[in-house]
């Protein structure tokens, strides 16, 4: 059958370690497979990348899959996906990680409507803390969705986890980062005034988690195609068009909503930072200690409604 062919032209180290068995996500570049450790019977999930898939850029292709994987192993944090074990053939990248028995944020949403305002703060406080490392460590995700947010467990109070790096960047060192560093002599005006906006394209992310945490609350994105508005999606973005529908909203605090206004500011240079996000009175709670079960439990807190 299907599987068996596929199981058979895997790699023979692969299939000695481990066994493949449904599809349980599909993903732009590749789809996720739920797999056991026959050493341990643990779950896994696997995440196949088929180099082959997009022969018209297959550079780009396997240059993002690389730099994702690099960027997988590197990574050390609670609310980041963790690389277990990792496959190379010519034609294919396998990628073990660890299973979030949960699934995507984005399907949570979609069957609970609406997701109760203590539980959308626990999942976004614990985004901020997964993308404040990522900040901190030089990268931008760029690709923040519900999508890409997923449960540790069925339970509302989970430990949740960021994933799909393959549109991450990884901040290097600029040619203009060493030409500040030299005497400015020869140098003319505009190099120090485009200096004062490069570098907050990590910026990107502070916005998505805005859209994010607006899908998580009311169930769809502030921004969506909508005849009544008459104005395109990337309209709305570029305009920082949205409204909060009284009745969607009602019931949710006023700090949850001046958390959404600051984060989807369209100028960068005074949208809310990650770091600013994380000292918002809304995130800035009375937290009680609570360490959450499961693999990788951090103190996250109950949070106050
Ligand atoms: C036992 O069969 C299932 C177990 C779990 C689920 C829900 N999880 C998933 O659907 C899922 C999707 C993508 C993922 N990417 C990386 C790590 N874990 C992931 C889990 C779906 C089916």
């Amino acid at each position: 059958d299907l599987m068996a062919d596929e199981q058979s032209n895997l790699p023979k180290e692969l299939s000695e370690k481990y066994m493949i068995t449904k599809k349980i996500g599909v993903g732009v570049c590749g789809e996720v497979k739920l797999a056991f450790e026959r050493a341990t019977c643990k779950k896994v999930a696997l995440k196949t990348i088929n180099k082959k898939d997009f022969p018209a850029s297959v550079g780009t292709a396997t240059r993002s899959a690389e730099r994702e994987i690099q960027i997988l192993q590197k990574i050390d944090h609670p609310c980041l996906i963790k690389t277990k074990d990792f496959f190379q053939t010519d034609d294919s990248y396998y990628i073990f990680l660890e299973l979030m028995e949960g699934g995507e944020l984005f399907d949570r949403v979609k069957s609970k409507q609406q997701i109760k305002e203590p539980i959308a703060k626990l999942y976004f406080y614990q985004m901020l803390k997964a993308v404040e490392y990522l900040h901190n460590n030089g990268i931008i995700h760029r690709d923040l969705k519900p999508e890409n947010v997923l449960l540790s467990s069925h339970d509302d109070v989970c430990v949740i986890k960021i994933t799909d790096f393959n549109q991450s960047k990884i901040l290097e060192e600029s040619a203009l980062m060493r030409t500040l560093c030299g005497t400015p002599t020869y140098l003319a005006p505009e190099v120090f005034t485009d200096a004062v906006t490069v570098g907050y394209s990590r910026a990107v992310d502070a916005w998505s988690l805005g859209v994010v945490l607006v899908n998580t609350f009311i169930c769809y994105p502030p921004f969506y195609p909508d005849a009544r508005i008459g104005l395109s999606v990337s309209d709305q973005i570029t305009q920082g068009i949205y409204t909060f529908i009284p009745s969607k909203w009602d019931g949710i605090s006023d700090d949850a909503k001046d958390v959404v206004k600051k984060l989807l500011r369209v100028d960068p240079n005074v949208r809310l930072t990650i770091e600013e996000a994380l000292q918002h009175p809304w995130l800035m709670v009375r937290f009680i200690a609570v360490s959450l079960p499961g693999p990788s439990a951090i103190n996250v807190g109950t949070f106050t409604t």
